[in-house]
């Protein structure tokens, strides 16, 4: 089993670092990249996975601790799984506000039950930069885009995604709520499983 006694969390985006600290917090002291480098790695992968373990491995370089990196995304079924592992950057780069005016301008004529969507996660952890090992762990929350914005909560696309076990948005969601069933929690329950934790 792995064990060790701190970790970073390679990622910038802030609400990203909020839930993924009150989901490990309790466990293991968790440090911030940013603590070690301002400078964000190029998300060169073709996939979730490269882009977590690239991330990771980035982390992992510039602090010298284990790193554990999130690569996430909307993948709406509509777009063929777009913006996919290029949500963050689906307006090339202006931010979520254009982000999500993008989305529900892609999809204004298309009807409820053609808006199926779902949230990815994938989690990578390494122990070094170099790890041959990483570990894994992904998870999926199924959901639909919705019409117009709602809710203030979250970040990112949580304001456009339609919960149907909680019939509100993402972005309606209590913090707590979101981080006990969202694609990161999925992710991270199996991560913590295989920590032991
Ligand atoms: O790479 P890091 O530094 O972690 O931060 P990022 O924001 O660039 O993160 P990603 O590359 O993984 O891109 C994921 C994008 O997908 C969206 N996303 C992921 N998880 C989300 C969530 O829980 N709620 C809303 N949007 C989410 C959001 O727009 C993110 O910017
Ligand atoms: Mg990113």
């Amino acid at each position: 089993m792995i064990t060790f006694d701190q970790l970073v969390l390679a990622s910038h985006n802030a609400g990203k670092l909020k839930e993924l600290q009150a989901m490990l917090g309790g466990h293991v002291r968790v440090r911030s990249i940013g603590e070690f480098s301002d400078i964000e790695p190029e998300e060169t992968g073709l996939s979730f996975v490269e882009n977590a373990i690239l991330k990771a491995r980035n982390a992992a370089r510039v602090s010298g601790l284990p790193a554990l990196a999130d690569d996430s995304g909307l993948a709406v079924d509509y777009l063929g799984g777009a913006p996919g592992i290029y949500s963050a950057r689906y307006a090339d780069g202006l931010g979520d506000a254009a982000n999500n005016a993008k989305l529900l301008d892609a999809l204004k004529d298309v009807p409820e039950e053609q808006r199926g969507a779902q949230f990815v996660s994938v989690l990578a952890l390494v122990r070094h930069a170099d790890d041959p090992l990483p570990i894994l762990c992904e998870g999926l929350w199924h959901g639909r885009i919705l019409f117009e914005a709602r809710g203030t909560n979250g970040f990112g696309y949580d304001p456009l995604f339609w919960v149907p076990e909680r019939e509100c948005s993402s972005a309606e969601l209590a913090a707590e709520d979101k981080n006990r069933i969202s694609h990161r929690a999925r992710a991270m329950a199996q991560l913590k499983q295989r920590l032991g934790l």
